[in-house]
């Protein structure tokens, strides 16, 4: 593929101090993801994923290796640049949906545009948008208090996609769900991702979820392989 990963990891090391013993959990690991692209992570609790995930959405650095962003290398940039570069490059969906229970549902996917410098109507009319994509064109004033946890986790997707993402992240973002609802918004997310032409690197410990998208790879012995 000639086009610049959105996500391009190379030789990445991260090790942790546990008392006298020193961890390296991610050993080189290298990984590139691209525009459109849909990769499932599928590991084993326990072997690096989240560390993984904080690595690539530049929540935190590893002490070796280079990251990546839509081209950019972020590791020797400074917070303010990375802080930026989260914002407006990187979506993220976690399994709980994190929404602020004081605003409604269209004020927490207009307020990420909001901080971004979007425009108010602009940003309502995309907020808007998502949602009623994700089906809750009658959910627009509703505190995340009065949606189920389906419609939660919809309106956290819309969200984390609010602000044109060129990646987004997500680590269980059905794991909460009972197990038809998470069929059908894992169908949602895969769709808006789709149409909005994201990298999506998605951890999950579903295989049938995984099987959905368009590779699996998995944490073995620090680095990043096929499954
Ligand atoms: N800040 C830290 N300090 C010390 N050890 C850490 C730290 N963060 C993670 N680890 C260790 O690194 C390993 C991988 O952790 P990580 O959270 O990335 O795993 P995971 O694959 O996401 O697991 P799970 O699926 O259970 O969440 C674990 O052994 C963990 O104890």
């Amino acid at each position: 593929m000639s086009e610049t990963p959105v996500l391009s990891l190379e030789g990445v090391t991260r090790r942790f101090r546990s008392g006298d013993e020193t961890l390296e959990i991610l050993k080189g690991a290298s990984f590139d993801l691209y525009p459109g692209e849909i990769v499932a992570l599928v590991a084993p609790s326990g072997t690096g994923k989240s560390t993984l995930l904080h690595i690539a959405g530049l929540l935190e650095s590893p002490q070796e290796g280079a990251v990546r962003v839509a081209g950019r290398e972020t590791r020797t940039l400074s917070d303010t640049l990375r802080t930026q570069i989260r914002r407006d490059e990187i979506g993220f969906v976690y399994q709980f949906h994190h929404l602020l229970a004081e605003f409604s549902s269209l004020e927490n996917v207009v307020l990420p545009q909001h901080v971004a410098g979007v425009a108010p109507r602009e940003a309502k009319a995309r907020a808007t948008d998502l949602l009623t994509r994700f089906g809750l064109a009658h959910r627009l004033q509703n505190l995340p208090g009065k949606l189920s946890g389906g419609e939660k986790q919809r309106v956290a997707i819309a969200r984390a996609l609010a602000n044109r993402p060129r990646l987004l992240l997500a680590d269980e973002p059905t794991g909460n769900l009972d197990v038809h609802t998470s069929d059908a918004v894992f169908d949602e997310l895969l769709h808006a991702v789709r149409s909005e032409n994201v990298g999506a690197l998605i951890a999950t410990h579903n295989e049938e979820l995984a099987s959905r998208m368009d590779r699996v790879v998995t944490l073995r012995d620090g680095q990043i392989v096929a499954k």
